[in-house]
């Protein structure tokens, strides 16, 4: 259910949570949210990390190439600031916000806004990815979104990283990162198929295959 209302008889807002594995859906369905908002006539704003620069330094863009404007921040104090006057919030990509996030969303909230947060519930290794958790406890709507395994077709819950690199922070999209289900997922490894192959050994100018 999607909560649309903004009821200025009292001065509640809520916090509304979008989470799931990577290509789940998260960022289309905020831009449909914010959109449905807009329509309703209500003062939109949304809000995503500064270091988030895959596709658009001033707008959320989806993995489908749907766009809305949006504000670069640093730090979730700064959107605090910047979302004066609005009633309602988007915050994409919030994983990279860090626990701030959660004392930022209810000051929000109990200012009367309605909060609308999307962002990866888990990490590459299937770990519970702050502050996303903690929203979910506090947040009075959540929706968790799956995309499609690519390698069998289930229902995906998990993001598959495909690049070497045990950092948790690693920006990127297809090129580093596939959907997978419980079945299909291997966590925190690059698996075989599609990690890049080791340099070969320069042996001789003929290939086995009598190639080019
Ligand atoms: N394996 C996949 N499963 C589902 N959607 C996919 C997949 N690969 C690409 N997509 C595209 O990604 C879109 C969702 O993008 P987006 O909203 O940016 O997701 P998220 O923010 O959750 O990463 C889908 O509508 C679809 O066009
Ligand atoms: C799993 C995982 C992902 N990331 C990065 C990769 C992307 O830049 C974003 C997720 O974007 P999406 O809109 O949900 O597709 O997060 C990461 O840094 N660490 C991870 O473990
Ligand atoms: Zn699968």
């Amino acid at each position: 259910m999607e909560p649309h209302i903004v009821d200025r008889t009292r001065n509640a807002g809520w916090i509304e949570v979008v989470c799931g594995s990577m290509f789940s859906g998260k960022t289309e369905e905020l831009i449909r949210r914010l959109r449905r908002a807009r329509i309703a006539r209500q003062e939109t704003i949304a809000f995503k990390p500064a270091l988030d620069t895959r596709y658009s330094d001033d707008e959320v863009v989806s993995h489908d190439e749907t766009a809305l404007p949006t504000v670069p921040v640093e730090s979730a104090a700064s959107m605090i600031r910047q979302a004066d006057g609005a009633d309602v919030v988007g915050i994409d990509e919030a994983q990279f916000f860090g626990n701030d996030l959660v004392e930022a969303c209810q000051t929000l909230a109990a200012r009367g806004v309605r909060v609308v947060v999307a962002g990866l519930d888990q990490d590459y290794k299937g770990q519970p990815f702050e502050p996303i958790p903690q929203l979910m406890a506090i947040a009075e709507h959540v929706t968790k979104l799956h995309a499609i395994c690519v390698q069998c077709g289930a229902p995906a819950n998990h993001s598959q990283r495909i690049v070497p690199g045990d950092e948790r922070v690693l920006l990127g999209a297809t090129e580093a990162y596939e959907p997978r289900c419980r079945d299909c997922f291997q966590p925190g490894e690059v698996p075989e198929s599609t990690a890049p192959a080791p340099a070969a050994p320069v042996t001789s100018s003929a290939s086995p295959e009598g190639g080019e």
